[in-house]
């Protein structure tokens, strides 16, 4: 079911001490500018590689879903993976009927990439929490 990866969650306390580990440590050269996502409670900044991208959240409100993430990884961390399909529905209903808990009720937002997402909880994928995206293009 799953196709490309699309990005790898970050989460950090500070977008712009983490956008200089990528810029002048790792040397990333494209580097978008942050933007909130207020329904997600997120601040988000994609750095952009020839395959792939990182995207740093920074919690945005005081219910942010990365608020307990950082309370334990002070520091920040790893905070997801992103997988692409062809159609959010049909995935949602393919892990609901296998029994993984799909988050926010099973309801679909619309992520960074202005395409419907949905998480499936991390006890149901091995202490990775998964985000799915439709692929942008397969949407109008
Ligand atoms: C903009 C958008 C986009 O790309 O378009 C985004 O990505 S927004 C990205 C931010 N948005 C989201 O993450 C939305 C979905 N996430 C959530 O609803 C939440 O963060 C949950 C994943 C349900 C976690 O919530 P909460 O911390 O309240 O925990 P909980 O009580 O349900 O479950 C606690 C257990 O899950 C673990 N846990 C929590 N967050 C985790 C993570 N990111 N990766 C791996 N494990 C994680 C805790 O350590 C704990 O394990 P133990 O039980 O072993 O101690
Ligand atoms: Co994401």
């Amino acid at each position: 079911m799953i196709g490309k990866l699309n990005h790898v969650g970050v989460a950090t306390p500070s977008i712009e001490e983490s956008v200089k580990l990528y810029r002048d440590i790792l040397g990333a050269t494209s580097i978008g500018e942050k933007f909130v996502m207020e329904e997600q409670g997120v601040w988000v900044c994609f750095v952009n590689l020839p395959n792939s991208q990182i995207e740093l959240i920074e919690p945005y409100g005081e219910t942010s879903p990365v608020r307990a993430f950082l309370e334990k990884n002070p520091k920040g961390g790893q905070h997801h993976v992103c997988f692409e399909v062809e159609n959010i529905e049909a995935a949602r209903d393919d892990l609901v009927a296998k029994g993984a808990a799909v988050l926010n009720g099973g309801k679909p937002r619309i992520g960074a990439h202005g395409v419907p997402v949905i998480f499936v909880h991390p006890k149901d994928m091995g202490g990775v929490l998964v985000e799915l995206m439709e692929t942008p293009t397969s949407h109008p």
